[in-house]
């Protein structure tokens, strides 16, 4: 008889739709912004922004832009962490691991993943949500998530969650390996660090404690007391990175980008800072979305081709992304060393 696992794994990453068909990209973007930790107003405001505004008006234009991305296998945030899944399985001891994967928001939802483990009754659970740098929106969104579900089990297990892996070794190596072969082929003029951005006052809310001035004395620096400000994580991913693969400091830019609303959200912004580059004379840009562990919309389309047009648009002649860790074995070692460093 096979042995029951000891402990259960749950990979989380955002969500994307079920399909690129208008009604599913609109339940898709209604329950991703409907969350409180997302769209951080009261919660008529939000329903009346949300189901009055956003998703009528976006849903069709999101779907178009899904299309672009959709595969046989479809949307590569999905199936990257299916392939990041079946790689961790083969590196765990399977006797003692059961490794589920969870999205969010749509499927596989966070509740079937955590009864699949309740189903091979582990004893104990370690949450890893696949966003590098902690923000509420997406870490404190699935921490919650996963709170409220255990809290009407009978017996609730161990749970722990990795709350932020911004400077792994591993996590940093993995940029490094897929980086090189952009790098050691030839010198850019820039090097653009490209973060989804939040709304301000979401870091003036939670992360700083009131320590943070959203300036770069604050945020570009790594300190106790800041270590939870999501910009600031950013600009210190933007840092260990060019230490790791010996960038030049001086051609180094991190910039925020898809911006939603008319609120201000955390800057600078990506499409100001490419046009700035691009009139300063760059010509050569390379690219890099550290926020994001799976190419996503965020990374192939807005990154890859919406950003490339605007650089292009002023002047620039070679815009190059450098891919996400997707199923990369370094990245897999990283989970795996994640997991690991749990027990
Ligand atoms: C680093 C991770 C992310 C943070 C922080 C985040 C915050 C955030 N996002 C929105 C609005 C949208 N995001 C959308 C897509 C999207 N966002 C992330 C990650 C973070 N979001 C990912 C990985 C994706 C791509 C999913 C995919 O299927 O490929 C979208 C939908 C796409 C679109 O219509 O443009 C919206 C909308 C807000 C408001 C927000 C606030 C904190
Ligand atoms: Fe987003
Ligand atoms: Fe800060």
């Amino acid at each position: 008889m096979r042995k029951e696992a000891q402990t259960g794994v749950l990979l989380v990453n955002l969500g994307t739709p079920d399909s690129t068909a208008v009604p599913d990209v609109r339940k898709y973007l209604r329950e991703f912004l409907m969350d409180k930790r997302v769209i951080d107003i009261p919660f008529l405001s939000r329903w009346l922004l949300v189901n009055g505004i956003i998703a009528p008006f976006r849903a069709p234009k999101s779907a178009a832009e899904y299309r672009k991305l959709w595969t046989d296998r479809g949307s590569p945030l999905l199936f990257h962490t299916e392939d990041l899944k079946e790689k961790l399985i083969q590196r765990l001891d399977t006797e003692k691991y059961h490794v589920e994967i969870a999205m969010r928001y749509q499927s596989p939802s966070i509740q079937r993943g955590l009864r699949a483990l309740q189903k091979a009754r582990v004893k104990k659970i370690i949450v890893l949500p696949l966003f590098p740098q902690y923000a509420s929106a997406t870490n404190g969104s699935v921490i919650d998530k996963v709170m409220e579900i255990v809290k009407e089990w009978q017996v609730i297990p161990a749970i722990s969650y990795v709350p932020r892996f911004v400077d792994h070794p591993l996590y940093l190596q993995a940029w490094e390996d897929i980086s090189a072969a952009y790098i050691e082929k030839q010198e850019y003029d820039a090097y653009l660090f490209s973060y989804h951005g939040i709304p301000e006052r979401q870091i003036h809310k939670a992360s700083c404690e009131g320590y943070c001035q959203l300036s770069d004395k604050c945020c570009a620096r790594q300190t106790p007391s800041n270590q939870y400000c999501y910009r600031a994580q950013c600009f210190y991913n933007t840092r260990l990175l060019v230490d790791k693969l010996g960038l030049p400091a001086e051609k180094v830019h991190t910039a925020f980008q898809s911006r939603l609303g008319k609120d201000p959200w955390i800057q600078p912004y990506t499409e100001d800072t490419i046009r700035q580059l691009a009139r300063k004379g760059a010509k050569k840009v390379l690219a890099f979305s550290p926020a994001f562990v799976a190419d996503c919309l965020e990374t192939t389309v807005e990154v890859g081709e919406e950003y490339k047009e605007v650089f292009e648009e002023e002047g620039g002649q070679q815009w190059d992304l450098v891919p996400c860790l997707n199923s990369h074995d370094t990245w897999v070692d990283c989970v795996k060393a994640l997991v690991l460093e749990q027990e």
